[in-house]
């Protein structure tokens, strides 16, 4: 399956836009790259790349930016999420779902069977700022903290805090968590309030995940593999 003309590399659309794609590294929820995954890019529809700029753009002018985490889902990524919930073994279970069986990813909401990234028009995200702590360098030696643990304790992704990090599988990640500190809640507020004005709606079960609904028609799911430009 070839990559379709409207899917694009977000680098070209705005290269200021921070990345870290976890699922092409073994610093995920799994411990290890994702099929699917040939090199660490973040693709998206065109509308939702150019959306995603009109974000990164109102949010500089507030003294903030993104950092996406992941983008464009090849579906055998997705297979491979329901393939390591089937076998032995739970690697990074301390820090992504130290409270959570990986059985339960999908009935949880946390994981989705069939996933809208795989449309190419959802995107998981998190807020920089001049409050954010510097972002660790992560190597599979890293000890692994609790992703719920408070803002100092827990891996330093280079966002301020968001209440938890990325794919922390927890009940903190809910989006409207109480459970969270205020300023974390406010951090969230401001990522989605700027992401909903151009046209992305949030996930109630995760404060990073978001769709590009500003297109309008439903996508075909996807298998194209992610490679470099
Ligand atoms: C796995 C997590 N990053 C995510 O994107 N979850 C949603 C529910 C999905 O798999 O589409
Ligand atoms: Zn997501």
């Amino acid at each position: 399956e070839p990559r379709p003309a409207n899917m694009v590399y977000l680098r070209t659309v705005d290269p200021t836009i921070e990345q870290d794609i976890r699922y092409a590294t073994a610093h995920n929820f799994t411990g290890h790259p994702l099929d699917g995954y040939e090199a660490p890019q973040c693709l998206l529809s065109l509308d939702a790349a150019q959306a995603l700029a009109r974000v990164q753009a109102s949010l500089k002018a507030q003294g903030y930016g993104l950092k996406v985490f992941d983008c464009y889902r090849p579906a055998r990524a997705v297979a491979d999420m329901g393939r390591f919930a089937t076998q032995p073994g739970d690697p990074r279970k301390a820090e992504f779902y130290p409270r959570v069986d990986k059985q339960d990813f999908w009935h949880l909401g946390y994981v989705a069977k069939v996933s809208n990234h795989s449309r190419g028009n959802t995107v998981d995200l998190t807020l920089i700022g001049p409050q954010g702590l510097p972002a660790d360098t992560w190597s599979p030696a890293a000890s692994q903290a609790d992703c719920a643990a408070p803002y100092g304790q827990r891996w330093h992704d280079g966002a301020v805090d968001m209440g938890t990090g990325f794919d922390c599988f927890d009940e903190r990640a809910h989006t409207d968590s109480q459970a969270i500190t205020a300023t974390a809640q406010q951090n969230r507020e401001r990522l989605t309030e700027a992401l909903k004005k151009e046209g992305f709606v949030g996930y109630s079960k995760e404060w990073w995940h978001f769709t590009y609904a500003g297109d309008g028609a439903q996508k075909a799911v996807m298998d194209f593999p992610i490679t470099a430009p």
